[in-house]
């Protein structure tokens, strides 16, 4: 993982499958290379291996379970993800909550397999206790925000500068901020204030033009790491 860290998750949008998810990866990958950015994008467990095959940006899935190898119908294992081409996945995204015993699994299996690990809090006082199960990076996001359109850093600026706070109590893991994030100020704001990246999604997947906000936030997000 590399900072400015930008994380676009698909979700399940009409955007995220398919053809358009496609394109959409593969824009996204060409302005990683423009500008020299690290951009991950987390796409449905459907399309990691179509989307992976086709573009060099690290490919996440959005969920993994932590459940062992054998008789799981449904199950979307750590060894699945991998196997599909995945480089890393979300854990306990807000949408998709995991109990801590199934984190923990997953986690460990994540690891062995040379995956990376995004879990995700809706609070600070969460990042300590999920930070030291070191995970490659903590997402925090208040879920009330998450789609809004009104951003963590504009509505809650305070829950960033705690998280980043918290996350200097634990080593080698990055604090990676969302929900709501829309210009590229609000993008600006969050790493200003100490995170490594911020995590966005409906912005890039309901835009008229993603490639336009994809540069914006990617530009805002150097600029804000070149004034730190
Ligand atoms: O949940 C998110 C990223 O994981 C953020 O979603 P929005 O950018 O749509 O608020």
């Amino acid at each position: 993982m590399r900072v400015p860290i930008i994380l676009i998750n698909f979700k399940a949008y009409e955007t995220s499958y398919g053809r358009k998810a496609v394109q959409l990866a593969k824009m996204i990958e060409k302005v990683s290379i423009d500008t020299s950015t690290e951009i991950i994008i987390a796409v449905p467990s459907t399309m990691i291996t179509r989307i992976s095959e086709q573009v060099s940006i690290p490919v996440y899935a959005q969920h993994v379970d932590g459940l062992p190898e054998g008789p799981h119908t449904g199950a979307i294992t750590p060894e699945l993800i991998k196997d599909a081409g995945a480089r890393g996945s979300l854990l306990n995204h807000s949408e998709r909550r995991v109990r801590l015993d199934e984190m923990d699994d997953a986690l460990r299996r994540m690891k062995k397999l040379g995956l990376e690990s995004v879990i995700c809090v809706d609070r600070y006082e969460l990042v300590v206790p999920i930070g030291m199960l070191k995970p490659t990076a903590v997402l925090i996001e208040p879920p009330e925000l998450i789609g809004s359109g009104v951003s963590v850093s504009k509505a809650r600026p305070e829950v960033i500068t705690n998280a980043v706070q918290e996350i200097r109590k634990v080593d080698n893991v990055y604090l990676i901020a969302g929900a709501g994030i829309t210009l590229g100020e609000d993008v600006y704001v969050a790493i200003k204030l100490g995170s490594d990246g911020v995590g966005v999604a409906s912005a890039v997947m309901k835009a008229k033009d993603p490639q336009k906000v994809v540069e914006d936030f990617v530009r805002n997000a150097q600029r804000a790491l070149d004034e730190r």
